[in-house]
């Protein structure tokens, strides 16, 4: 299983790469990661095996955040009563449209990567449509918007070898650009 040991930390050129695109049919050894992401998150957020194994809470995670940079992502969001409301493996995820309108959450982002806090507003797009495959290689197509918004976007920034605070403004970290809304 995933633990933190094996999560690749900021300063690693891997994260800093554009992942290559996923082929398909997935090889076995593609297969077996991509269930070893999303079960490293569903570990991550079950209270009891979190504080066993050591492991941060995590509501997404990118190929490259394990070294492998391969363009897929694993996204596993529950809602405030821990309904799982989006689990998803984005493979070779493209936002294919988005608002003009951002969006940002009130307590910023942080990341499995990114051990420390970085302060600010990270601005994204408020509703997006992504287009991706899944395990099977269909093509699917998802408008999301809000949380569920910018958890993708925080995804699949990775696999394009950005991390959340290459948004945040430098000037002033928490500037609300026109329009935005801040979710807290
Ligand atoms: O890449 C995933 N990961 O670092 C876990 C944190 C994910 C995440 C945190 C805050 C806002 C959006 C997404
Ligand atoms: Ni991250």
């Amino acid at each position: 299983m995933l633990l933190m040991k094996d999560i690749v930390r900021e300063g690693n050129d891997v994260l800093r790469k554009v992942t290559d695109e996923v082929t398909f049919p997935l090889s076995d050894e593609t297969k077996k990661l991509a269930e070893d992401m999303m079960t490293f998150l569903k570990n991550s957020q079950n209270p009891e095996l979190a504080k066993k194994h050591q492991l941060r809470p995590g509501v997404g995670l990118a190929a490259n955040q394990v070294g492998v940079s391969k363009a897929m992502s694993a996204v596993l969001i529950p809602d405030a009563d821990d309904n799982i409301i989006m689990e998803e493996m984005l493979i070779n995820p493209k936002v294919i449209r988005q608002s003009v309108r951002k969006v940002a959450l009130g307590e910023g982002e942080g990341c499995l990567s990114v051990d420390r806090n970085v302060p600010g507003y990270v601005p994204r797009a408020n509703k997006i449509t992504i287009r991706y495959q899944n395990m099977d290689g269909e093509f699917i197509e998802k408008t999301l918007k809000g949380y569920e918004a910018i958890v993708c976007q925080h995804e699949i920034d990775h696999l394009n070898g950005h991390l959340f605070y290459d948004r945040i403004n430098q000037e002033n970290p928490f500037f609300v650009e026109t329009n935005m809304l801040i979710l807290e």
